[in-house]
């Protein structure tokens, strides 16, 4: 990542993976231009957020003209890493890794699941949806060969710290957390917590509050 993209507070980098499915659908249907108001409709953030957002990306958007398509893709493009494909690991092949193996990242953004690992022996050295799944002693001799420095985590709560430390070593710098499970590690490694019933929490309460 450089300098610049530093910059970008930490909300608005959140909503650039939005913003770019959105643009390229635009792009591809021939679209040149958009108003902030077009996008603010089509991904549920205001206006103003959005200009705020654009402006840290260089792109003002002219009255009357809106916001240049292509330029925004090719700076989100960039951004985003989309010019190469980001490959992951994903520990855990049960319903959920199970689910995530076969959903096809790649439609909408350029990140593959490239690898899986699992301790159930009947899983090992089979492949779901063309990922091969290794045992979790394999962890670092592949994502070392492999070069893959992000990982999905899916596996039961009780093996998470373990296997994140496991991770660790094999250093990984990004992990996708589903589990319950609060992880410790050294502060270099960046951990996103996805907590669906936290989430669903969440969305009932702002259902009630401000609908
Ligand atoms: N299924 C869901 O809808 C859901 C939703 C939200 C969060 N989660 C969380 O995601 C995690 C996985 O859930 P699930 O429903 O897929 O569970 P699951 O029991 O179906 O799958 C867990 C998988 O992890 C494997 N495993 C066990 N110990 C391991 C270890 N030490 N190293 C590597 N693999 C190991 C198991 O063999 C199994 O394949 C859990 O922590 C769960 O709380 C699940």
């Amino acid at each position: 990542m450089n300098q610049d993209q530093l910059k970008i507070p930490h909300a608005t980098a959140k909503r650039l993976p939005l913003y770019y499915r959105f643009l390229k659908n635009l792009s591809s249907s021939g679209k040149q231009r958009v108003s902030s108001a077009e996008l603010s409709e089509a991904v549920k953030v205001d206006s103003a957020t959005i200009r705020r957002d654009f402006s840290y990306f260089g792109a003002l958007g002219k009255k009357g003209y809106g916001y240049n398509v292509n330029y925004l893709l090719s700076f989100f493009r960039k951004t985003l890493n989309q010019d190469e494909t980001t490959t992951v690991a994903l520990i855990g092949v049960g319903n959920l890794g199970t689910a995530f193996l076969h959903y096809n990242f790649t439609k909408n953004n350029n990140t593959k699941i490239e690898v899986a690992f699992d301790v159930d022996e009947s899983k090992i050295g089979t492949e779901i949806a063309g990922v091969p799944i290794y045992h979790t002693n394999d962890i670092e001799s592949e994502l070392e060969k492999r070069g893959i420095d992000v990982a999905i985590l899916t596996v039961p709560v009780g093996a998470a710290q373990p296997i994140a430390d496991q991770l660790e070593r094999a250093g990984v710098k990004g992990i996708l957390n589903f589990t319950p499970a609060r992880l410790t590690l050294s502060s270099e490694i960046r951990v996103h917590h996805i907590d669906l019933a936290v989430e669903l929490q969440s969305l009932v309460y702002f259902m009630k509050n401000y609908s």
